[in-house]
């Protein structure tokens, strides 16, 4: 249980300013998450890892000398923004370059490449490694399909170290995946984590049971058994472990660096009872234990439960792994002093002057800045129903990250409005805050939902309902483009695309906006509830296909919720 907090949907920044004030000697903040306070040298890549929030050490905290440079923060349980990365990869950019190194999530993948794309148009060079240790998630045949956990630290660790070391940007690359070749993890939890604010954990596993294959976060897992014994638990993990041996590794005499990870209220004491057989295991099988590690290195909230990684280095990368480490998570061995960075950005850029807009435009800003209005209202009022739709297959965060992005739009837009903006600069304004302050991988795609239809509706002039309509389609193909999934794979694509063509077609036949948008509605409401039948191909979800039929896609859902509340404001402003 998760006890103490203000306002849930504010509970990540402030845990950041807090962590921050702690922990001024090795990071700072920047706009999007931290970066070391200490100077590195000129010409260093610069590492900057992250994810969502509720990891602790991860991902703050494994910033500082000889690990990461810059850590973009997420909301609780969500990849962070493609602008947060991008804010704090500036930040950390040190003539150099940058890697980027996150878990391999779908909200993290989009919000990353998108990261890399711009960092490049920009004129920084960008390299990307995506961790995926945990052998639960996919099989042997579909690693790149496998989610990063506790496994995240070698991999960080590994590429610090070469950054440290000199090596260039595509070497520093080359040595993180070899590092994530050569990393394996597999997990058990005895109870679910509760994120702050919400009356009931994720998922819970039944007294005396344990769930095998847990992530770091609510999604389920792939088996359940009685609690054995800590050696019994100890025979388990290493076990799978050694099923699958990374390409290269001889199993006799082979270095090992263990790795036992709490995710997050499971004792140190018993984790050490664990380790214990954990050794013996790996030297009965004729392994060499290099610097075992039994603590907290990527935590999932307040869940009960542990995982092993079982990183293999070889000659490099074991030279590399002796790097010292001074950040607030974790430190290791001792590192010489380095003079306090003087050049960090500091404040959020203040905001742009809106363009010139006439009377008619500022009008449909009017109408744009009222549907926000009831879609964060919407939102709030089904934020919780949303997270527990989300937690039957996923890591139940959709609420969350779907009231903190509907709040930020709604509050860029009446700021934007009140400036005097038209109707495509407020709707553009509502979409980035919306992918910014939300992340994960429904913040990015409303973010290109709302982009998409701001295009279409100018700064001059009141729109007409086919700018709208092409504003949708737009945003049905945009959304496709970004995130791949096709009609059919549960997705909010399948309300999305049935409300595009509907409301396309009553445009077409002459319909006034609200007649249209509201038929609109009524099909995407039908096509979202239709979900429920289906089998999530794509996102958190797919792991986990089976247990979500009989309920629809949250995103789907949601989206529908949204369509039907902007129908409502349509047909109030008309009368
Ligand atoms: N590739 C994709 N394309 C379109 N929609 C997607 C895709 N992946 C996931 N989604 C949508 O995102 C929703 C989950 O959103 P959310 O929980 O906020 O993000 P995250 O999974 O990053 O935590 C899903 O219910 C689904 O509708
Ligand atoms: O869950 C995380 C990100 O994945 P999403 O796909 O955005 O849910 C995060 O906690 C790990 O980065």
């Amino acid at each position: 249980m998760t006890r103490l907090w203000n306002d849930p949907a504010d509970f990540a920044d402030e845990m950041i300013e807090g962590f921050c004030a702690a922990n001024a000697r090795q990071v700072r903040r920047v706009p999007g998450g931290v970066v070391r306070s200490t100077a590195s040298p000129r010409g260093q890549v610069a590492v900057v890892v992250g994810g969502g929030s509720g990891h602790y050490p991860a991902f703050g905290g494994l910033v500082g000398q000889g690990l990461a440079h810059g850590a973009a923060m997420g909301n609780l349980f969500a990849s962070p923004s493609a602008q947060q990365v991008v804010s704090v990869a500036r930040a950390a950019e040190n003539g150099g370059g940058v890697l980027l190194a996150y878990g391999n999530y779908a909200g993290d993948v989009l919000n990353f490449d998108a990261a890399q794309d711009k960092l490049r148009a920009e004129g920084i060079a960008c390299e990307s490694v995506a961790v995926t240790d945990d052998l639960a998630s996919a099989g042997a045949g579909e690693r790149g399909k496998r989610r990063g956990i506790a496994g995240d630290l070698a991999v960080f660790r590994i590429a610090a170290a070469a950054a440290e070391a000199g090596y260039g940007l595509g070497e520093v690359a080359r040595a993180a995946r070899l590092a994530n070749d050569r990393t394996r993890s597999f997990g058990v939890a005895f109870s679910g984590c509760t994120l702050p604010g919400a009356e009931a954990p994720l998922f819970t596993v039944p007294e005396g049971r344990m769930a095998l294959g847990l992530g770091i976060h609510g999604e389920p897992g792939i088996g359940e058994e009685a609690v054995p014994t800590a050696d019994g638990l100890a025979e388990l993990l290493v076990t799978s472990l050694l099923t699958e041996l990374p390409e290269g590794v001889a199993p006799q005499g082979a270095r090992v660096v263990p790795i036992l990870n709490g995710l997050g209220s499971l004792k140190y004491e018993e984790m050490f009872v664990v380790y214990r057989r954990v050794a013996r295991l790996l030297e009965d099988a004729g392994l060499v234990a290099v610097d075992p590690h039994v603590g907290e290195y990527c935590t999932s909230f307040d869940m009960a439960g542990t995982s092993l990684t079982l990183f293999w280095p070889d000659e490099e990368l074991e030279r590399l792994w002796e790097t010292p480490v001074d950040a607030p998570g974790y430190r290791r061995g001792a590192v010489a002093p380095a003079p306090e960075r003087t050049d960090v950005p500091r404040a959020s850029a203040s905001a742009a002057e809106v363009p010139v807009a006439d009377e008619a435009s500022r009008a449909a800003a009017a109408t744009v800045r009222a549907s926000l209005a009831a879609v964060a209202a919407v939102i709030e009022r089904h934020a919780d129903a949303l997270g527990r739709m989300d937690a039957v297959a996923g890591d139940g965060d959709h609420g969350i990250g779907m009231r903190r992005g509907s709040r930020a739009a709604l509050e860029a837009a009446a700021a934007a409005h009140g400036a005097g903006a038209g109707a495509a600069t407020t709707l553009a304004r509502a979409a980035d805050a919306w992918s910014d302050r939300a992340g994960g991988t429904s913040g990015a795609l409303w973010g290109v939902i709302l982009a998409s239809v701001a295009e279409r509706l100018g700064d001059q002039g009141r729109p007409e309902a086919r700018a709208v309509a092409a504003g949708i389609s737009a945003a049905v193909e945009g959304v496709q483009a970004y995130g791949k999934a096709e009609v059919g794979d549960k997705t909010l694509v399948d309300a999305l695309a049935p409300f595009g063509t509907e409301l396309a077609r009553a445009v077409a036949e002459g319909a006034a906006l609200p007649e249209a948008w509201a038929a609109a509605a009524e099909a995407a409401t039908g096509a979202a509830a239709a979900t429920a039948g289906l089998l999530p191909r794509m996102g958190r979800a797919r792991p986990h296909a089976h247990k979500s039929v009989g309920t629809p896609d949250p995103g789907a859902h949601s989206l529908a919720l949204i369509t039907e509340a902007v129908a409502n404001v349509l047909r109030h402003e008309r009368n």
